[in-house]
């Protein structure tokens, strides 16, 4: 049994608790951290796991195998840095830091340890509708990718979330899962900005078009729109040389007809937009544990979102094209 500690009891830490107390096997919570001391009590009262303000004690405690970082992205890299120097094996939310540079960071401590510790919850990759559009590229029958067109809405989002965060926030689940459809390298990175929603306020612009380029030239769009008001939409279409691939949604929803007008549902949120994919990905961590591995994304595919990300927020200032380059070349110790 892989004994977990969360830290970070928000929405989502919450979320995972739940899973992990409720569906995942071979892993229970045994301890809890979060900086407000209610929200830890009422995230231990699904699980019934210590409860700790100070995640360096939960990351310490020799009852926690396994640390689980879900507090806000800017809070990451001392948790990952702590948890790396404990040598606990780590589950991190997306993204694994807010700057590249913080990545590296992580990168070359988890290096320096020798061992393979982070997963990254990049939980897009364990999608069905994302495996299927892979599937059918990996087939070769519809040729080469050649642009992609996606939109990533949200209903709303809080006061506190601004213009970078449509960015480190949103659209970090594009930017990797993208280039890991395509099997491509991201060159550059360009963000287009229409007129702002009345929904938004001053420290948010939206919503924003961001604009990727591949190094074999694939031309990526995505639509980042965080106040649409209708639904969570989250779509993909791949164009290719002999053919389209539309993304399938996970769960496929019946179309009504009724007082002369036909509807289907969308969701509402990615709690259950992607929630089998946040139990596969889980899950497959748990199992790799097991076995004393770790397949899923890891702490280079991290900092490869981070570079793309730093240059998107540049470009959301200069509206130029910025280049995307990575500081250091891929550490061997990535390939194995
Ligand atoms: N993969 C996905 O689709 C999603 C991922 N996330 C990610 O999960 C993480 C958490 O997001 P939310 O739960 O939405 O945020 P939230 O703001 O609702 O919760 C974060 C919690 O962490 C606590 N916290 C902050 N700093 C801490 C620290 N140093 N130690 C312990 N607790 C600390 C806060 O008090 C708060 O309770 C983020 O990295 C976010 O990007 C969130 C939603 C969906
Ligand atoms: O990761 C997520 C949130 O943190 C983020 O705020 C949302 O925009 C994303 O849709 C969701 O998947």
């Amino acid at each position: 049994m892989l004994n977990v500690g969360v830290i970070g009891c928000g929405g989502m830490g919450r979320d995972h608790i739940s899973r992990l107390t409720n569906k995942i096997q071979g892993a229970q919570v045994v301890a809890v951290c979060d900086v407000f001391e209610e929200s830890a009590k009422k995230a231990a009262s699904i699980c019934n796991a210590k409860v700790y303000t100070d995640e360096k004690l939960l990351i310490n405690d020799p009852d926690v195998d396994a640390v689980f970082i879900v507090s806000p992205g800017f809070a990451h890299v001392e948790a990952l840095l702590e948890a790396i120097q404990a040598g606990k094996r780590i589950f991190c939310e997306k993204p694994l830091c807010t700057t590249a540079e913080d990545c590296l960071k992580v990168v070359q401590a988890e290096v320096a340890s020798g061992k393979h510790l982070i997963q990254l919850g990049f939980m897009r990759r364990y999608d069905v509708g994302y495996a299927k559009v892979k599937e059918a590229l990996l087939s070769g029958e519809y040729g080469e990718p050649l642009m992609l067109h996606c939109t990533h809405r949200n209903p709303e989002v809080g006061t506190n979330y601004n213009t970078p965060m449509a960015v480190h926030d949103t659209a970090i689940h594009e930017i990797d899962v993208l280039h890991w459809l395509v099997d491509d390298e991201y060159e550059s990175a360009q963000v287009i900005m229409p007129r702002v929603t009345k929904y938004s306020h001053s420290e948010l612009k939206d919503p924003q078009i961001m604009l990727l380029r591949t190094k074999k030239g694939v031309c990526i769009d995505v639509e980042v729109f965080v106040n649409c008001k209708f639904g969570y939409d989250i779509n993909c279409e791949v164009v290719c040389e002999d053919g389209a691939i539309k993304m399938p949604m996970a769960t496929v929803y019946p179309t009504i007809r009724k007082n002369a007008s036909v509807s289907t549902t969308i969701d509402t949120d990615c709690f259950v937009r992607f929630k089998d994919a946040y139990d596969a990905e889980v899950q497959a961590w748990v199992d790799d544990a097991a076995k004393g591995e770790i397949n899923g994304p890891n702490a280079w595919d991290g900092y490869l979102a981070a570079i793309t990300a730093d240059a998107l927020v540049k470009a959301q200032q200069t509206g130029a094209i910025e280049k995307i380059n990575a500081a250091v070349e891929k550490p061997d110790f990535y390939n194995k």
